[in-house]
């Protein structure tokens, strides 16, 4: 699949996708040496390099400020990468909750958040998502949820991501375009469950909803943007 976008690419003139994605990360991003370390370090520990782009994880940064967010929720942190441009969005006397299952990712996460000048705003609730969400209720609303886990939980996620939302709360769907994989109804079970979750964000009557397609060093994919009314 990837040979053929390339092809799409070189037919199109816009050159490759990762490098295009480089040259911007240097040229406007500008993520620092902590946040280059986390990715690095995340490798090193043998977890998959399956965290946002630096422009994707500043995306999500500026998207921070944008809302005003003052309270960030984080479904998926992985080494922490998403979860440190997220927390260097909120304010000093922010807080931001990240849900990860596997042990070792959040060990490795917790060194990155340190190392970023984050860790003492976020809390890493280690286990199933499904399992330690609940959790959160009462400690409610969030400004901003970033769903980034596995994504056959995604409609669940999305539900649980309104329930713990107010009006004006940003919800973050990542990985919604697959190589275009979301287009196959009998798809793997990612697929069925981001194509449940972005039904459920074209047609929830609380949210007003987008979903955007992105190329870069991450490939083809995309996210869907909400706020709830
Ligand atoms: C795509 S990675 C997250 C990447 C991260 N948001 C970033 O961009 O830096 C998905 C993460 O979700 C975690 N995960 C998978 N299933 C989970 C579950 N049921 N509950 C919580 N986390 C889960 C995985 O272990 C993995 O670390």
């Amino acid at each position: 699949m990837a040979g053929q976008h390339q092809g799409i690419r070189a037919e199109h003139g816009s050159g490759d996708w990762a490098d295009v994605d480089s040259y911007l990360t240097g040229v406007v991003v500008h993520p620092d040496a902590a946040l280059v370390a986390a990715v690095e370090d995340a490798a090193a520990a043998g977890l998959p390099p399956i965290e946002v782009s630096p422009g994707q994880g500043k995306f999500l940064m500026l998207l921070a400020r944008l809302a005003g967010a003052r309270r960030i929720l984080e479904i998926g942190t992985l080494g922490g990468f998403s979860t440190s441009w997220l927390a260097r969005g909120l304010p000093a006397d922010g807080s931001m909750v990240t849900c990860e299952y596997v042990p070792l990712h959040a060990e490795v996460a917790r060194k990155n958040l340190d190392r970023a000048g984050v860790g003492h705003l976020v809390d890493i609730r280690v286990g199933a998502a499904l399992d330690t969400l609940p959790g959160l209720e009462g400690s409610e609303p969030f400004d901003l949820v970033f769903i980034d886990a596995d994504k056959e939980s995604n409609p669940a996620y999305l539900e649980w991501a309104i329930r713990l939302s107010r009006p004006g709360t940003v919800i973050v769907l990542d990985n919604v375009v697959r190589y275009g994989g979301v287009l196959d109804p009998d798809g793997d079970s990612a697929i069925q469950g981001t194509r449940a979750a972005l039904e459920l964000m074209g047609s929830h009557p609380r949210l007003e909803s987008t979903a955007l397609q992105t190329v870069g060093a991450k490939g083809w994919d995309g996210f869907a943007l909400a706020i709830v009314t």
